[in-house]
């Protein structure tokens, strides 16, 4: 409902209890409680064991009961939770199938129309874990019949009130974010480039959803329109040879460099060179500790990584999947934000987490925006022939494979990815590196709402989220 900074202290300590009590589950009956509980904890970073859905199974033939597949309710439950599972545990793959396969059975056979029908299509295309919480306030709010004394009134009063301040909150910050980009005067100067402050400013406002973290996200949000506007520079204005200069000028850090790059290009360079230059300062004066090296050498990978793909791209090779993923995890810029968010939540001052501890966690988030990204750009490929993308890498690779084997292979990848995330998410569940790995898991979740492209190149359900973080209503 997006209200739990509320009752961060509660939701700990209950949790803390069940986890300590959540050997057998023994004080849960039935299969929706112990789905729920499991969910729960794995959700706040608590490693419980998922041997629990063993005893769901017969012991005559290993397969789920029978008088399962009749109850919908547990059914929905084990289908959340098997969204939690890690590579190699069979179990989870099996819940997930099983779950899945009846509750698809189950909407077969029911009314469309119906409540239980719209539920359950609504499980099975966006389970909770794999999506934001603030996107599944609404439906939340609609299924929800009150529970321990909480009417849902009550908590449709508080969640209003709160998503009320919290779109006020939003609003300003956007206005910072879309003051500073035009007092850059690059979407001026560079007639090409994206000029979407609004896009790119709701990567943070979903990614990190404390109400209180407005100067995060703003520092957040420059960063990520760098990432778009150099993305910009290099698919759409520079030749190899300008582009050789930029990424050298940025590998060296120095503001007279500058004067080495063509006209067009000096501003953003300079943009670039400031905007770090301050948020590496301003961490200084909060946590006592300059990171402007390593935000640089992010930056430097970055442009390493983009001159890489032109020059394929220019030069019409297509390199083996394995090289092309190498390189696609760093030009995706999830990597390179990663960092600068690790940096302004305070991570690797005073902690025992350091930059090393972030790397697999980052690269699976690369990984699933660069394959959403390039199962997108298959599409258009398919339509129009050009853009490189891990879709042309693999069928080129596999001389039988058809587009949609392809797709099908990227779609089982993105799967994959998110079970590395997932246990990178039980990894990293001390307090301090808590809301990064949160932040992290969120960035994965917006993904599909920044690349789901209809056909008239829109982004229907961005535009709709959007609207309703800054501009709607909770009400039903
Ligand atoms: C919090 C967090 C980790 C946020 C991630 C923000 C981020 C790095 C977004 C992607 C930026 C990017 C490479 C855009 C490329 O343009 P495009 O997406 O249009 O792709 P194209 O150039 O392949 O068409």
């Amino acid at each position: 409902m997006g209200i739990e900074h509320h009752f961060q202290e509660e939701i700990q300590s209950i949790l803390q209890k069940e986890f300590e009590q959540s050997a057998c589950f023994l004080k849960y009956q039935n299969h929706h409680d112990i789905s729920l509980c499991f969910r729960l904890l794995r959700q706040e970073g608590y490693h419980v064991s998922a041997d629990v859905f063993k005893r769901f199974k017969n012991n005559d033939d290993g397969t789920f009961g029978l008088n399962l597949s009749q109850d919908v309710n547990g059914l929905i439950g084990l289908y959340e939770a098997s969204q939690l599972g890690v590579e190699g545990e069979f179990i989870l793959d099996e819940v997930a199938n099983f779950s899945g396969e009846h509750l698809n059975a189950c909407l077969a056979n029911n009314d469309s129309s119906c409540d239980e029908a719209r539920i359950i299509r609504e499980t099975l295309k966006y389970p909770y874990h794999k999506n934001l919480a603030s996107c599944k306030a609404k439906s939340f709010i609609n299924n929800f019949k009150g529970i321990n004394g909480w009417g849902r009134s009550t908590l449709q009063e508080l969640a209003n009130m709160d998503y009320s301040i919290t779109k006020e909150i939003h609003q300003h910050e956007l206005a910072q974010v879309s003051r500073w980009w035009k007092s850059l005067g690059l979407a001026e100067e560079l007639k090409l480039l994206r000029d979407q402050p609004l896009k790119w400013y709701t990567w943070p406002m979903a990614v990190l959803q404390d109400p209180r973290m407005s100067q995060q996200r703003i520092e957040l949000a420059k960063c990520i329109s760098l990432v778009y506007v150099i993305d910009d520079i290099f698919d759409v204005y520079g030749t190899i040879e300008e582009l050789t200069l930029f990424t050298q000028v940025v590998n060296r850090w120095e503001l007279s460099a500058m004067v080495d790059l063509p006209e067009y290009m000096r501003s953003t360079y300079k943009a670039l060179y400031n905007t770090i230059n301050s948020i590496g300062n301003n961490i200084y004066k909060i946590y006592g500790q300059n990171p402007t090296q390593n935000l640089r050498n992010t930056w430097a990978n970055l442009c390493n990584a983009f001159l890489k793909e032109a020059k394929w791209f220019a030069s019409g090779v297509v390199p083996s999947t394995n090289e092309y993923l190498k390189n696609g995890v760093v030009s995706s810029g999830v990597g390179t934000i990663l960092v600068h968010m690790f940096y302004i939540l305070g991570l690797g001052v005073n902690s025992n987490i350091h930059l090393e501890d972030i790397s697999s966690m980052s690269s699976s988030g690369a990984m699933i925006l660069r394959l959403w990204d390039d199962l997108g750009s298959a599409k258009d490929e398919n339509q129009e022939g050009k853009d490189g993308s891990y879709i042309e890498c693999y069928m080129k690779e596999n001389k039988d494979a058809s587009i949609e084997l392809a797709r099908e292979h990227v779609i089982k990848l993105i799967e994959d990815e998110w079970k590395n995330l997932n246990k990178e998410h039980l990894h990293l569940m001390s307090p301090s590196s808590r809301s990064f790995s949160k932040a992290s898991l969120n960035s994965a979740r917006m993904v599909p709402l920044m690349y789901s492209y209809d056909d008239n190149q829109s982004l229907p359900i961005l535009q709709e989220y959007i609207k309703s973080m800054l501009y709607g209503d909770l009400s039903m």
